[in-house]
């Protein structure tokens, strides 16, 4: 039975053998692109080499799940990590891409067996996004750790 002492969590993570996916949306740029240097920072950390980070971008969070497939079935990546940041408006629209991205991303990772980290900010106002993709609350900061030890409990 795999222990998760085995590959190590939090301050553990040694991820220096990882190759890791990331994509990220081109809408909401000033959440997104903080929300991407809070996963770096973890990536840093943890010792993942930047010359095996493979980074791209997207339009909007709809087109993530296509992009992560890519990513994922390329089998260069051990993990891939998305990023967005969904913001709701007036009309239902947030809430028709929040779950087909939300499936999507589930989808393609239970059927490639690459973890795919979902790192989409799903918030009913600009402050609640701002609040969590600025200093310690940067959730880019988990979503990196979190890819790390997915990347080292898959190829354990
Ligand atoms: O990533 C986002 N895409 C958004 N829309 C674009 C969408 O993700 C697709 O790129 C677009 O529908 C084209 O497929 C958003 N809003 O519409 O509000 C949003 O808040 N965040």
């Amino acid at each position: 039975m795999m222990s998760k002492d085995l590959v190590g969590f939090g301050d553990d993570l040694d991820g220096s053998t990882c190759r890791i996916g990331i994509v990220k949306t081109r809408w909401n740029p000033e959440i997104v692109d903080s929300l991407y240097e809070g996963v770096r920072a973890a990536l840093n950390e943890t010792g993942v080499k930047d010359e095996n980070v493979y980074d791209t971008t997207v339009p909007g969070s709809f087109e993530l799940p296509l992009a992560a497939r890519f990513l994922a079935l390329s089998r260069q990546c051990d993990v891939v990590i998305t990023i967005g940041c969904l913001i709701k408006g007036e009309t239902m629209h947030f809430e028709y891409i929040a779950e087909a991205v939300t499936k999507g991303l589930m989808d393609i990772q239970l059927q490639t067996t690459i973890p795919v980290i979902f790192g989409v900010l799903t918030v009913l106002t600009e402050e609640q996004a701002v609040a969590r993709s600025k200093g310690e609350n940067n959730h880019g900061i988990s979503w990196g750790k979190t890819a790390v030890e997915m990347a080292l409990l898959r190829n354990a």
